[in-house]
């Protein structure tokens, strides 16, 4: 007898973006941010997502002094407080939390004065393990004359993996860094493996938001009939980058179930596996695709 593969979301769960408002002190951005952890995982919440850069201004000018060595993992608590912070974060309100993303320093272990920075993400468990880190693949380099010309590739350097989280009591989630969300090979690849979400953190801005924001989410959605959720920072208009705001969730038919504005706040949505099996139950491109036509991307190698 034929037995039904195992369900992408094993038991529904409740997951909460914050759209985290930050200012140019980090303690502040820590406490704060944990400050709201707290808050959603009263409601319910057991993955808890923050925006890209929660705990800085985001920038080029700011990324090198507000980054932080990861290595050696665990980090010393003196050079690496964010890492400390969302580990306590998670542990402490027993959630799964999708850390944002922070500026990263590594380090050249010949070289001292050899520094390389990423904007990486941690996602802890709710023991405040580190499962995960995702350095931004994709870095925001573009240039719309009049408008925003933004060079991320000045400072940082690009990460290389594919990454996809374990949650053992719910499945897998698909974690990647805002520019990365215009890229479907990336999510496409992801999702295949299995995941029941993909999750950016990310900081569109008042250019490309308004264009591209909402329907990138439903678009990755609905390629890959898994939920996606988007969390940004707050607008904050004293600041030299205008977040775009807008955190939402979207579910497996691209249906937008929830959406913030620009300001301070949190969205939440409970996520169904059921949603996800009758998505593809009813349009099943999972078995209508065409190999023979064109590749199968998430099997080509990845990775160095
Ligand atoms: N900030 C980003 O990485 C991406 C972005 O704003 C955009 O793609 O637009």
């Amino acid at each position: 007898m034929a037995t039904s593969p195992p369900p992408l979301l094993k038991q529904p769960v409740k997951l909460a973006c914050i759209q985290l408002a930050s200012g140019p002190s980090k303690p502040t951005n820590l406490t704060h941010a944990a400050s709201k952890v707290r808050e959603a995982a009263l409601t319910g919440a057991k993955i808890i997502v923050l925006p890209e850069c929660f705990n800085s201004p985001y920038g080029c000018d700011y990324f090198p002094s507000y980054a932080e060595p990861l290595l050696p993992s665990p980090p010393p608590l003196e050079t690496s407080p964010s890492f400390h912070a969302l580990s306590a974060m998670a542990r402490n309100n027993n959630i799964y939390l999708i850390g944002g993303s922070i500026p990263e320093l590594v380090v050249s272990l010949t070289d001292p004065s050899s520094k390389t920075y990423y904007n990486t993400s941690l996602t802890f468990s709710p023991s405040g393990e580190l499962l995960a880190t995702h350095r931004k693949v994709h870095l925001f380099d573009i240039d719309i004359p009049g408008k925003i010309t933004f060079k991320e590739s000045d400072v940082l350097s690009p990460g290389d993996k594919v990454t996809v989280v374990d949650l053992p009591e719910y499945g897998k989630v698909g974690i990647a860094i805002c520019y990365d969300v215009r890229f479907p090979e990336l999510a496409m690849i992801a999702a295949r493996q299995g995941c029941f979400a993909l999750i950016y953190p990310g900081a569109f801005n008042t250019t490309t938001g308004p264009m591209h924001w909402r329907l990138l989410g439903q678009a990755r959605a609905v390629d890959n009939q898994v939920y996606v959720a988007l969390c940004s920072p707050a607008r904050d208009v004293g600041a030299s980058y205008h977040a775009w705001g807008h955190s939402s969730i979207s579910d497996p038919m691209a249906q937008v179930l929830v959406e913030a504005d620009e300001n301070e706040t949190i969205v939440s949505a409970d996520l169904d596996g059921g949603r996800i099996e009758e998505a593809r139950k009813g349009i099943p491109l999972r078995d209508q695709r065409r190999f023979d036509v064109y590749p199968d991307v998430s099997k080509a190698k990845v990775g160095p």
